[in-house]
């Protein structure tokens, strides 16, 4: 008997000569249910996302460009697997209008791609409304352009989303003088603060703080490979799930 054997998905990247997109070309490259049709750098047409016949466009770009390259995939019945910063709530309202008109087609934006940045994420934000205090501090290469990251960001939105469904008070802060900055910037309540240092990838601590206790969540990227396996699962999973998925752990069975 012949076994018959499933078309490998076609995928593309955008953003190839990137840190993140090389890593991601190279993770496609080695996956055999995987073909990379196409890989895109600044100044190359996004008509060359059709012409490969991509089923999925992994985005791996710029803040500025994001927006317009998923358009560009929804508008040509692409799924898309995004990892580039910049998504606001004004992006994210115009992306779920486009979709509502490709009801079959499925989008993530994955803020971290790394499963222990996920969970990490997840548990912090469910431990959050049983301590007082939470600040998050942010620690990255300084070849990144944008602050605060978007993890931080997305980890300050599921937190404030617990702590207000619980009814639980602003962190107490007696600052009443203060040089700019000093204490962080200010998202949906939670404190964030941006670290750049060489020698540093990707990292997070949520600071939990209560009477005479502290709770910290700590993760480390240490290299982009870590990246890698979310790479993969939302490549594999997007045309499974239509419409706009924010997190990859809405690919994942957390249970919480
Ligand atoms: N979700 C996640 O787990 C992760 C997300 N990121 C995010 O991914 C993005 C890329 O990060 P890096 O790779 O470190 O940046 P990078 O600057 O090394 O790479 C971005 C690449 O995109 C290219 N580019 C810019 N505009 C383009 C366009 N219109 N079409 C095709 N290519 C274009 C640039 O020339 C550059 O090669 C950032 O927003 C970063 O925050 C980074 C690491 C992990
Ligand atoms: O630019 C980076 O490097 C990263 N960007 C993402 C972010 O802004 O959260 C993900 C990860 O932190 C690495």
């Amino acid at each position: 008997m012949i076994e018959q054997l499933s078309a490998p998905t076609r995928v593309a990247v955008l953003g190839a000569s990137g840190r993140m997109g090389a890593e991601a070309v190279k993770a496609v490259e080695a996956a055999s249910d995987l073909m990379l049709v196409a890989a895109l750098g600044r100044g190359d047409s996004l008509d060359q996302l059709a012409t490969s016949g991509a089923d999925i466009v992994v985005d791996l770009t710029v803040p500025e460009s994001t927006e317009a390259n998923v358009r560009y995939a929804v508008e040509h019945g692409m799924h898309a697997v995004v990892g580039t910063t910049g998504w606001d709530s004004t992006r994210i309202a115009a992306l779920e209008a486009l979709l509502a008109a490709h009801p079959e087609t499925g989008v993530l934006i994955a803020p971290n791609f790394a499963l222990g940045s996920v969970l990490a994420s997840a548990f912090a934000a469910k431990a959050s409304k049983y301590f007082e205090s939470v600040e998050i501090i942010e620690l990255h290469h300084p070849e990144k352009v944008d602050a605060p990251s978007g993890t931080a960001v997305r980890t300050a939105q599921l937190i404030a989303a617990e702590r207000k469904a619980a009814d639980v008070p602003p962190s107490p802060d007696a600052t009443t003088s203060e040089l700019a900055g000093a204490r962080g910037c200010d998202v949906e309540g939670v404190r964030v603060h941006s670290v750049r240092l060489r020698g540093l990838v990707a990292h997070q601590e949520v600071l939990l703080g209560g009477p005479g206790e502290q709770l910290t969540f700590r993760h480390d990227s240490f290299d982009r490979a870590s990246f890698m396996p979310g790479v993969l699962l939302g490549v594999r999973n997007v045309a499974a799930h239509p419409g706009l998925t924010v997190g990859l752990d809405g690919y994942l069975d957390l249970g919480l």
